[in-house]
């Protein structure tokens, strides 16, 4: 009698292994197993694990996360069969390349879950630079006896009737403008982004502007594009100098989106503030005066998925695995075209 577990599609993980154990629970191992005639070992960090080198010619999905090494064409020459890479994190650049759409092979990612926890932690940010929260804390740190009110500098207090600047109507920037809409009171949102459609903007509550109207405005500039050659140093000296003194910069997206160098100048002489999860380079180096600044709250690149927040991501790949093999479409799918604009 055939084995059942032959029906099922051939799938392998190639995910680092700190990521596998954390992201697939036992109950989702359990999932895995039962929609998937899985290769030994079910998991390796890359298609040329010599582990893999007899089982390649079957696999007719891979799922993908975390850790995992570039798949080459050499890799996928060998995989007559694959039909589907579902990736179980964010970002699949640096490890598709364009040759996957070129053979058909379809793509999905799990990046509309990444992008939720990057937008709430944006939106406390908003929140604690309205009230320049983390920079007045620094603040106090620094002179403990001062009468913290004494603290309170130039540009924008509280957190109602401000203009929030959102660059990029992205997975992110759609996210945080939903959340900031929802939870502040009378606050204007201004999106930039080539891409977005004026009227979408519209229903989602914003103004599509330009990045001159934009800078010009904002009480509070936050980053949400990807980091493209189209927009390395977007916000360089000229985009620096159109904020009003006092705005914050929020930077969540990827640090070679500012200028650093002019980024730097402006922190030190105390007219902007900061709040940066990502930074150019990344980590900072430990002589950058960044670190010693009270308006420059710097935090180690945590604002997209971790611990528990990144099994979701696991259980929608399971979730794509199961449509593609009853031939369902699938809900995550990444079109080439989306790819090139995409993080
Ligand atoms: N800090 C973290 O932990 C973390 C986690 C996840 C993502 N990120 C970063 O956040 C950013 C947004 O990620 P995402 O998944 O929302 O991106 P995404 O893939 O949804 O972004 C694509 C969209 O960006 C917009 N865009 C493209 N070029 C643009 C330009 N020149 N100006 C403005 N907008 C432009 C377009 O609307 C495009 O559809 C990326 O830089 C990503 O790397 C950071
Ligand atoms: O900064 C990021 O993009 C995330 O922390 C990692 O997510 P990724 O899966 O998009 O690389």
């Amino acid at each position: 009698m055939p084995d059942e577990s032959t029906k099922r599609p051939r799938v392998a993980v190639i995910m680092g292994e700190e990521h596998w154990r954390a992201q697939f629970t036992p109950e989702l191992r359990r999932r895995l197993g039962e929609a998937a005639n899985l290769t030994a070992p079910v998991q390796v960090n890359s298609l040329s694990d010599p582990a893999l080198a007899g089982q390649l010619a079957d696999i007719e999905f891979l799922i993908t996360g975390w850790g995992a090494m570039p798949l080459s064409s050499d890799a996928l020459d060998k995989m007559p069969r694959l039909r589907g890479l579902l990736h179980s994190a964010g970002s699949v650049r640096g490890l598709v390349t364009s040759d996957f759409w070129e053979r058909g092979i379809t793509v999905s990612t799990s990046a509309d879950l990444n992008a939720d926890p990057v937008a709430e932690f944006t939106l406390a940010s908003i929140i604690m630079a309205g009230k320049k929260a983390p920079f007045l804390a620094a603040e106090l740190r620094a002179e403990a006896a001062k009468d913290p009110r004494s603290a309170v500098g130039p540009g924008c207090m509280g957190n109602a009737r401000r203009t929030i600047g959102i660059v990029g109507f992205s997975r992110i920037g759609r996210r945080v403008l939903h959340l900031v809409s929802q939870t502040l009171h009378e606050t204007t949102c201004l999106v930039m982004d080539p891409f977005a459609d004026r009227r979408e903007v519209a229903e989602a509550g914003a103004h599509l502007v330009s990045m001159e109207e934009m800078l010009a405005r904002a009480d509070i500039l936050t980053l949400h594009a990807p980091l493209l050659p189209s927009t390395r140093h977007m916000i360089g000296p000229r985009e620096l100098a159109l904020l009003s003194d006092g705005v914050t910069i929020i930077n969540t997206a990827r640090g070679a989106l500012i200028d650093e160098e002019a980024l730097e100048g402006e922190l030190v002489s105390g007219r902007l503030s900061a709040i940066l999860d990502v930074t150019e380079p990344e980590p900072l180096p430990p002589t950058s005066p960044l670190y010693g600044l009270t308006n420059v709250f710097i935090t180690p690149h945590i604002a997209g998925a971790l611990g528990t927040e990144t099994q979701r991501m696991a259980s929608a790949a399971l979730d794509e695995l199961e449509r593609l093999s009853s031939d369902q479409p699938l809900e995550r799918e990444l079109t080439r075209q989306q790819y090139e604009v995409s993080a």
